[in-house]
Order: structure tokens, then sequence, then C-alpha cells
């Protein structure tokens, strides 16, 4: 079976969608894709690998939707930008040009109807986690979300109570077994950025797309920090401030330092609700799930709540005044201090980027 999946990659690239329906006598998947500026997020490709963990003969779709030159060229990238790709699907229409739940989910009824897929897989970041159940809906089955782990085909692990159990969970309904997967429990392969192997890309035929879903919520518009730190889910270093920086004017001391070691600044919900930073810093259970190489909380209690999205970190560092701190249990280096101390100090001593 997986000669056969190989073979139709090195097909040449078909027009419309046909030649992954000739896929879906097969273990197949598709992931939905988010793209931005011309490139597809990374997160979209740790669902890429999700996809792959559930079996090495599974077939892998990525569908990109959108319209113009950015679509255009998030494609191409996507075609090479994850070995793990079969084929990249492209939805290119001007109703799809922001990424709206109630189109998409209309989207993904219609390439499904189409292709008959096994799977359908999308990372559990806020267009996931708007998209999938939408469509799970249409599609009159029930989504597995927040998926950590793939044991069997159809059997998973998702974690509960706020992180504090994991539940092992099987698929037991009709195709397609629909998922949300935690981007940072896959990662990305080594060779990730090969470009020997692309994919083909082939256009949706949206002839029969229906709109009836239209104007039920609009795009108004996209505020984004437009910084030129990294992206706070797939940040390789993040330092968080909680309750403890005092104040909106403080936390640029944390910025200054995020900026000094090319990190991600996160936020504790507490910080957030007392409007030090906006809501989308927020790590945790109610905010982002974050699992960087290092993680440095300043002023952050550690709350279960805040440990959800972010004890999964390789290297965990605290610095809090107080030594009983919860945030300590998990830590893997402990500073008991001042942090108005401690940030002025490191600004001083880590060299220029
Ligand atoms: C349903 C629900 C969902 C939630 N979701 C989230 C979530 O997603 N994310 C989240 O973070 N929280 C979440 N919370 C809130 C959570 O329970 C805590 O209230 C919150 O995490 C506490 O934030 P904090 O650690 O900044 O504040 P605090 O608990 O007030 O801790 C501040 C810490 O700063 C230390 N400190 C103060 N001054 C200094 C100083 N000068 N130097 C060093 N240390 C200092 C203190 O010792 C203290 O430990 C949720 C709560 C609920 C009920």
């Amino acid at each position: 079976m997986a000669a056969i999946a190989r073979s139709l990659r090195r097909r040449s690239s078909s027009p419309s969608l046909p030649a992954a329906t000739f896929f879906s006598r097969f273990m197949n998947t598709l992931v939905l894709g988010e793209h931005e500026n011309g490139f597809v997020k990374p997160s979209s490709l740790n669902a890429v690998s999700a996809a792959k963990a559930i079996g090495e003969d599974n077939s892998v779709s990525l569908l990109l939707a959108g319209s113009g030159p950015e679509l255009r060229d998030a494609a191409s990238r996507a075609a090479s930008s994850h070995p793990s790709i079969s084929q990249v699907l492209v939805a290119d229409s001007d109703v799809l040009k922001h990424p709206l739940a109630e189109p998409w989910a209309e989207l993904v009824h219609l390439v499904q109807k189409k292709c008959g897929y096994s799977y359908i897989v999308s990372a559990s970041s806020s267009f996931g986690k708007n998209v999938l159940p939408r469509a799970a809906a249409l599609l009159d089955v029930s989504p597995i979300t927040d998926v950590t782990e793939i044991l069997e085909p159809r059997l998973f692990i998702r974690p509960i109570y706020a992180g504090n159990a994991l539940c092992t969970v099987r698929y037991t309904g009709a195709n397609p077994c629909m998922l949300t997967i935690r981007p940072t429990s896959f990662s990305l392969p080594h060779n990730a950025d090969t470009t020997s192997d692309a994919a083909s890309i082939s256009q949706v035929d949206l002839s029969t797309f229906t709109e009836d879903t239209l104007g039920k919520s609009t795009w108004l518009n996209n505020t984004s920090q437009n910084t030129e730190r990294p992206d706070l889910g797939n940040a390789n270093i993040v330092v968080t401030g909680g309750r403890g920086l005092k104040s909106a004017e403080n936390f640029k001391l944390l910025e200054k330092l995020a900026e000094k070691l090319g990190a991600a600044v996160g936020a504790t919900r507490a910080a957030v609700d007392a409007e030090f930073v906006p809501n989308d810093l927020q790590v945790g259970q109610t905010g982002k799930i974050v699992a960087p190489q290092l993680y440095m909380a300043f002023g952050v209690s550690g709350a279960i709540q805040h440990l959800a999205g972010m004890r999964d970190s390789k290297v965990i560092v605290a610095i809090n005044k107080d030594a009983d701190a919860p945030i300590f249990q998990v830590a893997d280096y402990g500073l008991v201090a001042d942090l108005f101390k401690v940030i002025p100090e490191m600004l001083e001593k880590i060299p220029e980027k």
C-alpha cells in the first residue's frame, strides 16, 4: 500500500479533486492548513506530523484556502515543507479569503464528501478549535480534541482536568475520525524543509460550494502584535510575567529581556485580567499551550490552570520572592528573589543578540 501511495505522489499534479478520490480506498488524512504571509504556519506542519503518526501508510493531504498570490505562495511552499505531505489541495475563492469558521466548515464538508478521508486533523489552535467542531457537526461525527499522543490508529491520549490526568480515548465512530492535536506534542522531522520531493498541488472544485452559511459572521480586521519576536506558540524561549510584575509599564522590562534572548513573551491570566498585556499572550488552560526549550516565569505563582499551559516545557526556570510558591514544584531551576532586581541584572549581563 505504501508503494502505491508513493508512486501516486510522484504523478504529475492533477488540476482537480478526482486524483484525491483515488486515495479513499486507503488510510488517508486531510490536514487543515493555516497560512499567513505566504507561509504555512508551523502548527499546521505539526498536524501533518500527527497525521503521519496515525500510520506509516497514511496518505496526507494538506488543505489550504484563501485567494490571491499569498495562497499560491503558501501552496507552493507547503508542497515541499514536510516530507509526509502527499498532496496540497488549494481552495481559491474570495469567500475563503479570511479564515472564517462557517465557510471553512462548509469547505471541509465539501472536500470530505468528494474524497472520503478516514481522518481529518487540525492543530488545536484558535482556528482549529473554531472550524473542526463545526465541520464535525456537518459530517455528523464526534471530534476528539487536544490529542497529545497516538497509540494506535484509533486510540488517542488527551489531557483532562487541566492537564492533571491523561485520558485514553478509543474512537469507535464512523469515518472521518476528526482530531485536533496539540502542536507541541508532534515535532517536525529534521528534514522538514527538504525541497527534493515536492507534493502535487491540486485545485479544489468549488462549483458546488454552498454559500448558505455566509453572512453569519463577518471579517472585521486582523490585529496582531507586529513584532519581531517569535510567535508564542512556537518560540524556543518564552519569558512569562505574572501579577508580580505589578503594571503594564513593568512588563516592558520583560519585553526587553525577551528581545535580548530572542524569546516570546507570555503572561498569566492574572496579568492579562489586570490589563498589563493583551490576552493573546495568556499561557494556560484557557490560553495558549506552549512547550519551549526554555520557559522562564517571573512573578508567577504556579496555579494549576497556568501549569496546564507550560508544564511540558523542556527546562523551567522560576523567579519568585515567595519560596513556597507552587511554581517551584515544577521548576528545574528556581531563584527566590525579587524580580525587579533579577531582570535588570540579567539585562546588564546578557550580551546583545
Ligand atoms: C477556569 C479558570 C481558568 C484559568 N485559566 C488560566 C490560564 O489559562 N492561565 C493562567 O495563568 N491562569 C488561569 N487561571 C487563573 C489562575 O487560577 C491564577 O489565578 C493565575 O494563574 C495567577 O496568576 P499569577 O501567578 O500571575 O498571580 P498570583 O497568583 O497573584 O501570583 C503572583 C506571584 O508573584 C510573586 N511576586 C510578587 N511580587 C514579586 C516580586 N517583586 N518578585 C518576584 N516574585 C513576586 C508572588 O510571590 C506570587 O507568587 C484560570 C482560573 C480559572 C478558575
